[in-house]
Formats: C-alpha cells, structure tokens, sequence
C-alpha cells in the first residue's frame, strides 16, 4: 500500500490546541489539525512551516514532535508526524478550512475528528 507522509501542526495556547474543519475533499467536515504532505527533499519541519503559512496565512514556531500517527486507510497508510507548535506572527486565517475551534482537555473529543486522529486525542488529553 502507498504511504503518505503528513506534518501536523498542534498549535498551543495556554491549555487550549486549535482544530480546524476540512473545506474539501474526501475527508470534507472531518476535524483534523492542519499541516499536510511532505513534499520531496523537504524535512517534516520545512513541510510543516509551509503548510501553515499557506492554509492559515500564520508563521510558527515548531517546539517539538510529540506523536507519529501511523493509521491504515482504505486507500493509504498515513504517516503523520504531529509537532507542538506556538503562533509566531499572523492571525490564523482560514484560507482552505471551514471552520476552527480552539479545545481544551475537556473540551477535545466534542469535534469529530478524522479516523487517524483518535490514538494521538487520546495522548493530547495526557498533555493539556
Ligand atoms: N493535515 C492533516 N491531515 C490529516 C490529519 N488526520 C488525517 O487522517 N489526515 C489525512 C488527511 C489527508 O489524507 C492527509 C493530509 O492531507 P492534506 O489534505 O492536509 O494535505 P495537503 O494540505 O498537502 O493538501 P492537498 O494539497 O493534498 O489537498 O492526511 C490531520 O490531523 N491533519
Ligand atoms: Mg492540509
């Protein structure tokens, strides 16, 4: 099976993470942190920091990777690497998403996330 290899990005503030909902696609509606594909000669980090800056117009600061999600998928294995992240500069624009929320511990599982999701909510519980 093909695999395809994500950067996500947790972006923290205080105890909340921001989620945001998919505008389009397959996965269209489902919850899901953004980042995506790595693209060739790039590393996890420069995928990431490009993901962001395109999706939500926003510079990070990539503190640290704290899962690796690996999920089968009908039609794909995911690999996804799921840093912790802070805003640097900008205002989290939704320029593909359709909706985002900023969760708390309490608050994490009230959205529903994408099937690849669930093990690394479970470890972000822990955390927040
Ligand atoms: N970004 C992201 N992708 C996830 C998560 N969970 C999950 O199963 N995925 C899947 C959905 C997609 O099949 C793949 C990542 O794709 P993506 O659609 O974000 O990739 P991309 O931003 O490069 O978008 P595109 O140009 O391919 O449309 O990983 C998640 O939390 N964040
Ligand atoms: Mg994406």
């Amino acid at each position: 099976m093909k695999t395809v290899k994500v950067a996500a990005a947790i972006i923290q503030k205080g105890n909340q993470v921001f989620a945001t909902q998919r505008g389009y696609g397959d996965f269209k509606d489902g919850w899901e942190f953004p980042g995506g594909k790595i693209e060739p000669g790039e590393t996890p980090e420069e995928a990431l920091a490009r993901e962001i800056k395109e999706e939500l117009d926003t510079e990070i600061t990539i503190r640290k990777l704290i899962y690796v999600v690996e999920y089968d998928y009908s039609q794909f294995h995911l690999t996804m690497y799921c840093y912790l992240c802070e805003v640097l500069s900008g205002r989290l624009v939704l320029k593909e998403h359709e909706a985002a929320r900023w969760l708390t511990k309490d608050t994490l599982e009230s959205v529903d996330w994408l099937p690849a999701d669930i093990d690394l909510i479970g470890k972000l519980k822990e955390l927040l």
